[in-house]
């Protein structure tokens, strides 16, 4: 190497550690005005802030970069500086795994969620009489499990369609669950209904579509009664765990996360199944994690192929419809599946080998 290439690489070394001290001692500022912004409840981001020192540093530029590239340059640390602010904050969480990073494991009168167990949940879309869910129910239990769902309050796209039974329901499903020893989720829809919903259910679920209800979130985050919290529609990840924060935060720190598909353009089936949200929830999150195969894809033929890829990526359990007779199910009758499908569905997820107990926790 020639003397004067050797001698300008060692001065370009010296300026890398002077930048980098720099850039250490801003992003420890970063930090700290983070935490200030935190307390008075300002926004992190400030765009118009970001402005105004750019315009600043473009104006007294003195090259050889381009104003463009000045920009660029200082944009970058800016967003950097940003997510140091956001990642602190999201270190906070009660939620978050960097808070408590063992396994949150839901003991729902002895069913546990999240723990060794993988679990499936199942029952009709909707409670619509004492036969309906019984059957349901029997069959349920015939295959060993903990868990049914029922809904007796159906938030519904047309105000047409069948609104459910609403208390009524849950009396049914009620009784379901202690003739047959299982444990019952539903969902509620206002926050006015829990205390009620409390004296019958197990497990209240909040719907995709409540998702971002802060008055019901802060309602069941008040309530004894463990909660399954679905993705909304088109929620990020990141707002869902929000919402979830919203329930631990107000004391309630029995919470499932249900994955139950997101909006996208895919018209073949009902929503798309975002398999990658269970990694990522489990990786950023100690709550357990579900999968909704039925409303995700809207699709009886996918639901084996689904709830195997959800358990393999390291989701506590699946979520299912059954109904004994779907052809005249007054909700999504194109979805669910009846009990001799529900038994084949079973005995091949059992066969595959992803609902025997989990060895290690996923991390
Ligand atoms: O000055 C602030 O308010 C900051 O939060 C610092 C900072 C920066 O790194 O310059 C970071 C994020 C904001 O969007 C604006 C600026």
């Amino acid at each position: 190497m020639s003397e004067q290439l050797e001698s300008l690489r060692k001065q370009l070394d010296e300026i890398n550690l002077k930048l980098l001290d720099l850039l250490s001692q801003r992003a420890a500022l970063a930090q700290q005005i983070g935490e200030v912004k935190k307390k008075q409840g300002i926004n992190k981001f400030d765009p118009e802030r970001e402005k105004n020192m750019l315009q600043t540093l473009v104006k007294l530029n003195p090259g050889p970069f381009s104003d463009d590239t000045v920009s660029y340059l200082f944009k970058q640390i800016f967003k950097a500086s940003l997510d140091l602010q956001l990642d602190n904050h999201k270190k906070e969480l009660l939620v978050s795994r960097k808070k408590k990073e063992a396994d949150t494991v839901l003991d729902i009168s002895g069913a546990t969620v999240g723990g060794a167990r993988k679990q499936v949940i199942a029952g009709p879309c909707a409670v619509e009489s004492e036969k309906q869910v019984f059957t349901v129910a029997k069959a349920l239990k015939e295959q060993g499990i903990d868990l049914m769902r029922g809904g007796a309050y159906k938030p519904r796209t047309s105000p047409y369609d069948f609104q459910g039974l609403g208390e009524e329901g849950l009396k049914i499903l009620r009784k379901a669950g202690d003739t047959f020893g299982l444990k019952v989720i539903s969902e509620i829809v206002s926050p006015t209904d829990v205390e009620m919903a409390e004296r019958y259910l197990d497990v209240i679920q909040i719907g995709a579509r409540n998702m971002q209800n802060f008055e019901l979130l802060k309602e069941v985050g008040s309530a004894k009664t463990p909660v399954l919290l679905k993705r909304g529609l088109s929620a990020t990840m990141e707002e869902f765990l929000f919402a979830a924060e919203y329930i631990v935060s107000r004391g309630n720190h029995q919470v499932i996360l249900c994955e139950r598909g997101i909006r996208t353009y895919e018209k073949w089936t009902r929503n798309t199944l975002d398999i990658s949200a269970v990694p990522i929830l489990k990786n950023e999150s100690h709550l357990p994690v579900v999968v909704d195969v039925t409303h995700s894809t809207g699709r009886r033929d996918i639901l084996l192929p689904c709830a195997k890829a959800a358990l393999a990526a390291g989701a506590d359990g699946v979520m299912l419809e059954v109904h004994p007779n779907p052809s005249v199910a007054l909700s999504d009758a194109k979805q669910q599946i009846d009990v001799s499908r529900f038994e084949t569905f079973m005995k091949e997820l059992r066969s595959s080998g992803l609902l025997e107990e989990k060895l290690v926790s996923v991390k």
